[in-house]
């Protein structure tokens, strides 16, 4: 089973399906629809829930949108900010749909 990790600070929100996106680089978004995933917390590899990954589709930084805030449960502001600490400077990401199982 492949596996996939989030900073803590988003468990609660996955736990409760209120963050149902991941926004990632290329090498983080070695995923298909269908497959299904162990997701554990990055800083301690604590594991917190499996998901199934429903669909990867690229997406640039420059068009992120309110929709896509809403699916991180964040505002749009928010989640520019976090990207770009996570990966500064880089234009190309890919949206990681999922769902718990
Ligand atoms: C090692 C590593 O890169 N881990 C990451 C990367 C991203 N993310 C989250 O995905 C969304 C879009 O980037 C935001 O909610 C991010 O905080 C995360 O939780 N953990």
């Amino acid at each position: 089973m492949k596996n996939i990790t989030f900073y803590g600070r988003f468990e609660a929100d996955i736990l409760a399906g209120r963050k149902t996106i991941t926004l990632r680089e290329a090498s983080d978004a070695d995923f298909a629809a269908g497959d299904q995933v162990r997701v554990s917390r990055y800083e301690d590899d604590v594991f917190f829930c499996n998901i199934e990954i429903i669909a990867i589709t690229p997406v640039q930084f420059a068009v992120l949108n309110d929709q896509h805030a809403i699916q991180e449960n964040m505002t749009l502001a928010e989640l520019k900010q976090v990207i770009s600490e996570i990966y500064p400077g880089l234009n190309e990401l890919f949206m990681i749909e999922f769902r718990l199982l």
